[in-house]
């Protein structure tokens, strides 16, 4: 319908805006682009889903996300994908455990902060009946 689409246009510019601060913050580099599996060679024995904030740019593009809730799934996803790979007591380990959690939560409070609930419960209504 007409009036959910323009709802969806708003949170599709919504979501790049949120998409484009967390890939401009320097602490989240590691997250902006897919792992290269060339370089990373076990990533994919390990994790079933990657996940990257570019993939997840093009997803706001492709009209995959129908509400804010699946935005930050993803977002958790990309976060749980960097504690399961990197497990170890090693501060290389730990740091990257470190961005990850930071950039959840950064994620999360960017969202709070800058979306109107009413707005994303609207969303989340549209979401069910696709
Ligand atoms: C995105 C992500 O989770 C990632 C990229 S490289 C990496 N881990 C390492 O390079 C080593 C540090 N301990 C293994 N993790």
């Amino acid at each position: 319908k007409r009036k959910e689409d323009y709802k969806l246009r708003e949170l599709r510019i919504f979501l790049r805006d949120i998409c484009r601060k967390l890939a401009s913050n320097r602490r989240f580099y590691k997250f902006t682009k897919p792992v290269d599996l060339e370089e990373v060679t076990d990533y994919l024995d390990i994790i079933k889903q990657p996940m990257d904030l570019e993939t997840m740019m093009t997803k706001v593009d492709m009209h995959k996300y129908n509400c804010a809730k699946e935005f930050l799934d993803d977002i958790d996803l990309i976060c749980a994908n960097a504690l399961e790979y990197n497990p170890d007591r090693t501060s290389s380990d730990k740091q990257i455990r470190h961005e990850a959690c930071s950039l959840r939560d950064h994620a999360h409070a960017l969202i709070d902060v800058e979306m109107d609930s009413d707005f994303e419960l609207e969303c989340q209504d549209i979401a069910k009946k696709r």
